[in-house]
């Protein structure tokens, strides 16, 4: 469930009458999502700006002062042809606002629906897309630093301590010490772009075989693009437990991909590793949040063991997985 803040049909419709789109209709709360509140909200539309869109109420986790980023990127990548939804500014320009103490945006709503079970097509399609998406971001202005890097990583599930996490499961404080490995190892100066870095299933929409959106960039940040694309692997080509891996699906992501960008030979060379660090940041961004989730909280916790499985994967099978 994620609307936490309620707002009523006159503090709506005032928001609304705020941004060039007709007047309110209809404002219904999405169960989607975790970090913020979503309503998807209809007007009676304008000319420029259409009648159906998102409004987002940002409850944690995103530091108001990085919103410029987060949207501007959304309009930089939607201005030139991403299949990214663009914000609504409001009538003085800003694309957000404050209500209630809380920052607001209003973005375009974009059709098509979040697959359970990708196809190797599909996979291709995403690949495709993330590519794209590199290469129109490589001249947004904007800079944000990964703050969920394998060094970060490293230090949260050190932080969360042993006892913590072997009361998630007995194998998880073995992590941490590959960990360190991985963070001490991780390659330097690969070519980057802003990334998306957070390229799961539910944050891309899809009709049919052809992505209609790439949502959720609240976790974009400046690094490398072989990365984004071995975090978009370790979250597509497995099934939910992280316990199968599709091979099938795994290799039209990375040739749909190379079909719009060729890696280089360093970038290849350095995918087995990525993919071992993208699995540790959801192990430790998941156990962090398994520990600091109330057991009577509504929201599911993630298991982080599913990417440990993905990390044990990529250690044994990571170098065959990504050759040539
Ligand atoms: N621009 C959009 N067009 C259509 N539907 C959208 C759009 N943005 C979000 N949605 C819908 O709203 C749901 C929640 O959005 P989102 O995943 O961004 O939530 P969140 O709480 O911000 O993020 P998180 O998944 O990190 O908790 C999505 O699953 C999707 O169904
Ligand atoms: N997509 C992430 C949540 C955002 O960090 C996960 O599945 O763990």
């Amino acid at each position: 469930m994620a609307v936490y803040t309620q707002l009523s049909a006159e503090v709506l419709a005032d928001l609304v009458a705020e941004y060039d789109v007709g007047e309110l209709v209809s404002a219904k709360g999405i169960a989607e999502g975790v970090s913020n509140s979503n309503w998807l909200v209809e007007t009676t539309g304008s000319e420029t700006n259409g009648k159906r869109f998102i409004l987002t109420m940002y409850e944690r986790r995103i530091d108001i002062a990085e919103l410029p980023f987060f949207l501007g990127l959304l309009d930089h990548l939607a201005a030139n042809g991403c299949p990214v939804p663009r914000t609504i500014h409001d009538r003085s320009g800003a694309s957000s606002r404050m209500l209630h103490g809380k920052a607001v945006a209003l973005i375009e709503f974009l059709p098509g629906v979040s697959v359970d079970h990708p196809t190797p097509a599909q996979a291709r399609s995403v690949g495709r897309v993330l590519a794209e998406m590199h290469e129109t971001a490589q001249d947004f202005p904007g800079t944000r630093a990964n703050d969920l890097d394998p060094h970060a990583s490293a230090r949260v599930l050190a932080d969360c301590g042993q006892d913590a996490l072997a009361k998630i499961d007995a194998a998880l404080p073995d992590v941490i010490p590959v960990a360190e490995k991985i963070a001490d190892g991780w390659p330097q100066g690969l070519p980057q772009s802003v990334i998306h870095s957070d390229l799961f299933p539910d944050n891309v929409l899809m009709l049919g075989d052809t992505v209609s959106a790439l949502i959720d960039f609240y976790f974009a940040c400046n690094d490398a693009m072989a990365y984004d694309l071995a975090v978009t692997h370790a979250a597509w080509s497995f099934s939910g437990d992280g316990h199968g891996y599709r091979a099938e699906v795994g290799q039209a992501l990375v040739e749909g991909y190379e079909s719009v960008r060729a890696l280089s030979p360093e970038e290849r060379e350095a995918l087995p590793l990525l993919a071992q660090g993208a699995a540790l940041r959801f192990i430790s961004s998941r156990a962090q949040d398994w520990i600091d989730t109330p057991a009577d909280a509504l929201v599911t916790k993630k298991d982080p063991m599913d990417f440990v499985r993905r990390l044990e994967f990529y250690r044994t099978n990571g170098t065959e997985v990504f050759a040539a």
